[in-house]
């Protein structure tokens, strides 16, 4: 649906030059969802920008719908939906309105528009707004508007940047369920930016991580935390009648060969806090409180904290992802 090779864009104004891009390749299957995940500035608009037509390439190439994107726009533009960060609908216009002309752009017959702008109003759950002003709706409704007309054509492939930035935790997961069942109802390919590490996680099957322009990492979000990143589990030992030294000598001595990382740490109240880092923190506890238990060491608490995309972004750039979102 998506492939790109060497996609590159260097802006350049006066004295100023800023590689936004630099050599992307990336390829996208038929119904697959993909989010680039990155830093404010990484690359992610400008990327997506690229592939939609938007923006001219510096270097590279990408075919998006089977289509070139600087040979071809107009192919690519009508086969598409493109949910850009603004707000897309012009404020003094009504619903009703502003859905027509997007079907009108898109040569959609006007009876056919009728029905989808009527169908999208109650999918997205504004019935009722035909007639208010674009201005009248609230952040949620407006951005719900914007997928409408984002899906005015029936894209077999949308494009969504920065989808719910701005919008308060309920609005957001509500965007996001209605933007899932119509994903499934039109059997869409999606594309979106976010720096939301949760929403990543949760929607996207695959996380392309943009850095500087450059992808540094592109996988299913499983596989991303599994390969750089790792659950941190937390045992609270009691000494009982021994010293914390033995009971750290004999914790140590089940501590499986997997795990990557150990660490004691003797506590004021006499309790030795056990921390291992391992990459299946939640199937480690039970064999190990079984062995701790065997060489006769109480374990008085346990804590498993999974690894985060923001440890994997931490660990492959040396910076948390989580941080630069709320600078
Ligand atoms: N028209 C432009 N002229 C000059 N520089 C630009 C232009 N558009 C983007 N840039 C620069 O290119 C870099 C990448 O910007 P881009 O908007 O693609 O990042 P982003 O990852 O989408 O960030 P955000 O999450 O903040 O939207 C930034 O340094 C930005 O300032």
């Amino acid at each position: 649906m998506v492939s790109a090779r060497g996609l590159t864009k260097t802006f350049t104004r006066k004295k100023d030059v800023v590689e936004a891009v630099k050599d992307v390749d990336l390829d996208v299957a038929d119904g697959e969802l993909v989010a680039f995940l990155g830093p404010n500035g990484a690359g992610k608009s400008t990327t997506m920008r690229m592939m939609t037509s938007l923006l001219k390439p510096t270097a590279g190439t990408a075919t998006v719908a089977g289509y070139d994107v600087v040979r071809n726009p107009a192919e690519v533009r009508a086969r598409i939906g493109y949910i850009g960060q603004g707000n897309a609908g012009g404020y003094s216009y009504r619903v009703h309105d502003e859905l027509m002309n997007q079907g009108r752009f898109y040569s959609v017959p006007a009876d056919v528009a009728r029905q989808r702008a009527t169908d999208l109003l109650d999918a997205l759950e504004l019935p009722g707004m035909e007639k208010r002003t674009v201005l009248s709706l609230s952040g949620g409704q407006r951005r719900r508007l914007d997928v409408a007309m984002g899906l005015m054509n029936h894209p077999g492939l949308l494009f969504l940047d920065e989808p719910t930035t701005g919008l308060d935790p309920h609005a957001r997961a509500n965007l996001w369920e209605h933007i899932m069942r119509l994903r499934v109802e039109n059997n869409m390919t999606m594309l979106l930016t976010t720096h939301y590490l949760d929403e990543a996680d949760a929607m996207a099957e695959r996380i392309v991580l943009i850095d500087h322009g450059t992808v540094i990492a592109d996988a299913t979000p499983t596989a991303l935390k599994r390969d750089f990143a790792d659950d941190v589990v937390t045992l609270g030992l009691l000494p009982g009648d021994d010293t914390a030294a033995v009971v750290v000598e004999k914790a140590r001595s089940v501590v499986p060969d997997d795990v990557s990382r150990v660490e004691d740490h003797a506590e004021p109240d006499g309790t030795v806090r056990l921390v291992l880092a391992t990459n299946h923190g939640p199937d480690l506890v039970p064999p190990v409180l079984r062995a701790l238990e065997a060489v006769g060491v109480t374990v008085g608490s346990a804590d498993v904290k999974q690894a985060s995309l923001d440890d994997v972004f931490l660990n492959l750039t040396g910076r948390s992802l989580r941080e630069e979102a709320a600078a």
